[in-house]
């Protein structure tokens, strides 16, 4: 069947995990829609192209997506693929999620250099992580740990960790897994130690709020399991964030009779602080576990850690 009378433009960043996932929603179109004409068209963003300055510091909201998205409005590309984690909850007029595809295991993992598990670093060890959810969870089991910035994709991340002879990284599996370096995991570090970020696992696909053919195609990618999931921690961190960076971690959990359980967390600037708790209900109401769980964070004390946040980092 072809639902459009021309090659359907995939927009993507062109990094190497970009391009893996754009090939991989190729792969899925295509054989669910065989006669139907797709095209890759890589841009590069300018988060591929800030590679020193840590992340925190200049934000990130919006970095890896930005270039594509003005090329899906200026009818360039017809979806843009991105990392679920990297889309920000409030997407620009005129665009709109069109899918979320099947996670991926959602985890953050350790590659370790000089011991294999988080227990097992020797006391004050260097290991390189990009964001400030990943230390701030990290120190409350290892509060000797000494959590470095490390920036870059993948590739540059993993040749940081050697030049700067760190004891190991930490990063999401599912960019691991798909770029195939399954065997450097020493650990898969457990979701009760260290939640995951927003959307992680999960490749989002962006399109034109309204352009009804398009959204029909990229529609038979969406998993509905996976999308409950992330609706309930896309509206948590919307509701938490209140337009600025806050660092955030959340997962959806399906359970017995259709229910949804999202954990959250949210942590102090500095890390040192971290807020944590989780609500059940119907997966039918995944974006109300959101506003309710952002609600009962903020009654534990999130109140004061975001008030921080915003002062120092929201203008
Ligand atoms: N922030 C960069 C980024 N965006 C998506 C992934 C991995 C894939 C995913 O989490 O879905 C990564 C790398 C990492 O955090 O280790």
């Amino acid at each position: 069947m072809t639902e459009i009378n021309r090659p359907i433009v995939i927009g993507t960043r062109d990094s190497a995990l970009a391009l893996w996932q754009t090939h991989w929603v190729l792969e899925q179109l295509q054989a669910r829609f065989p006669e139907q004409r797709f095209e890759i068209k890589a841009i590069k963003t300018k988060g591929d192209k800030i590679l020193d300055v840590a992340l925190a510091k200049i934000g990130d909201k919006g970095l890896f997506t930005k270039e594509l998205e003005v090329a899906m409005l200026e009818g360039e590309v017809d979806m843009a693929v991105h990392s679920l984690k990297d889309l920000p909850t409030q997407l620009p007029e005129g665009l709109t999620v069109g899918a979320m595809c099947i996670r991926e295991d959602y985890r953050d993992v350790l590659i370790g250099r000089t011991a294999r598990t988080l227990a097992e670093l020797k006391p004050g060890a260097r290991v390189g992580t990009a964001s400030l959810r990943r230390k701030s969870q990290i120190w409350k089991v290892r509060p000797d740990l000494e959590l470095l910035d490390i920036r870059g994709n993948l590739q540059t991340r993993m040749r940081k960790m050697e030049e700067q002879d760190l004891d190991g990284i930490i990063l999401a599996a599912a960019g691991v897994l798909r770029l195939g370096w399954a065997d450097k995991i020493t650990q898969y570090i457990d979701e009760d130690v260290c939640l995951p970020a927003v959307g992680q696992g999960s490749v989002g696909i962006e399109i034109r709020d309204g352009d009804e053919a398009i959204a029909r195609v990229v529609g038979a990618l969406n998993h509905k399991d996976t999308a409950d999931c992330i609706t309930a921690e896309r509206a948590l961190m919307r509701t938490l964030e209140g337009g600025c960076q806050v660092p955030i971690g959340a997962l959806g959990k399906l359970g017995e009779d259709d229910s949804l359980t999202l954990h959250g967390v949210v942590a102090s600037l500095d890390g040192r602080e971290i807020c944590r708790d989780q609500v059940t209900g119907h997966r039918s109401e995944a974006a109300d576990l959101g506003h309710r769980l952002a609600d009962i964070l903020i009654a534990k004390g999130a109140a004061e850690i975001l008030k921080a946040v915003r002062q120092e980092s929201c203008n």
